[in-house]
């Protein structure tokens, strides 16, 4: 499987890499967020933008918080995220707003690794995924179902389908409500992450889905998110539990 760096973390390798959301409302609030996350060594901070209802409006602000979390942060990668409503996230914002933000966020380098969500005009996510490289801005590309978790087949062809657009980690989040139904996200995983050769991330949320979160050096997950304090999604483990399980497992 090929490998790919965020400055210097390797997605695809060894352990599945631990993710911290950094979820602050105001710029103090992440700040001080951000000061506890260091403390926790995460592998990477995810700065769940959706939550910073003052930087969405102000790109200004924006940018001077990523300026300062920069700092706060050192070395560990940023991987920033606008997570839309429709797909589980806090504020909505015209599809355009949304793109037009996503191309700010890379030109001025806020992060080292942008989220980009699959289900937008296809052209545009090409051409956004295009500016990232030329950036040397990493994508994640995602997909969220908050409601089920759709066929293998399906999760299969989105993964799929992110790498075809130029993702460089295909990632899909989705909301169990069987075994069966996180048999069915693990299957997928497994056979994708054989398939192609991009690092994914996948997570079944909920209780069901803690399972998914733990063992992704076993059916192919290359990161998980882990909570210090918050979480930003249902089944979220803290990154003590997660680092704790995901070494019970780890392979020799
Ligand atoms: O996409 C994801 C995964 C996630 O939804 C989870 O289930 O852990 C948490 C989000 O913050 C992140 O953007």
């Amino acid at each position: 499987m090929a490998t790919v760096k965020i400055r210097n973390v390797v997605l695809g390798e060894g352990l599945p890499k631990i993710a911290v959301p950094n979820v602050g409302k105001t710029r103090e609030e992440i700040i001080s967020a951000a000061k506890e996350i260091i403390q926790a060594e995460p592998d990477l901070m995810e700065w769940r933008i959706d939550y910073f209802e003052a930087g969405i409006n102000d790109f200004v602000e924006l940018k001077k918080v990523a300026q300062e979390l920069r700092k706060v942060m050192e070395e560990t990668p940023i991987l920033i995220t606008f997570r839309t409503k429709n797909e589980g996230g806090v504020l909505s914002l015209p599809e355009e707003r949304y793109l037009s933000l996503l191309n700010q966020i890379i030109v001025n380098r806020l992060g080292d690794a942008v989220d980009i969500e699959l289900f937008h005009d296809e052209d545009t996510v090409k051409r956004l995924v295009k500016v990232a490289h030329q950036y040397n801005v990493i994508v994640v590309m995602s997909n969220h179902d908050f409601d089920k978790v759709p066929s293998k087949d399906i999760i299969e062809f989105r993964l799929k389908k992110m790498a075809e657009l130029g993702a460089d980690i295909p990632k899909f989040a989705c909301m169990p409500h069987s075994s069966m139904d996180v048999l069915t996200l693990l299957m997928a995983t497994t056979v994708v992450n054989e398939t192609i050769s991009n690092p994914i991330i996948t997570m079944a949320m909920g209780d069901l889905g803690k399972v998914s979160r733990i063992a992704g050096q076993v059916f192919g997950s290359s990161l998980s998110f882990g909570a210090v304090g918050q979480t930003s999604a249902p089944g979220q483990l803290s990154i003590s539990d997660l680092r704790h399980a995901e070494k019970y497992l780890e392979l020799h």
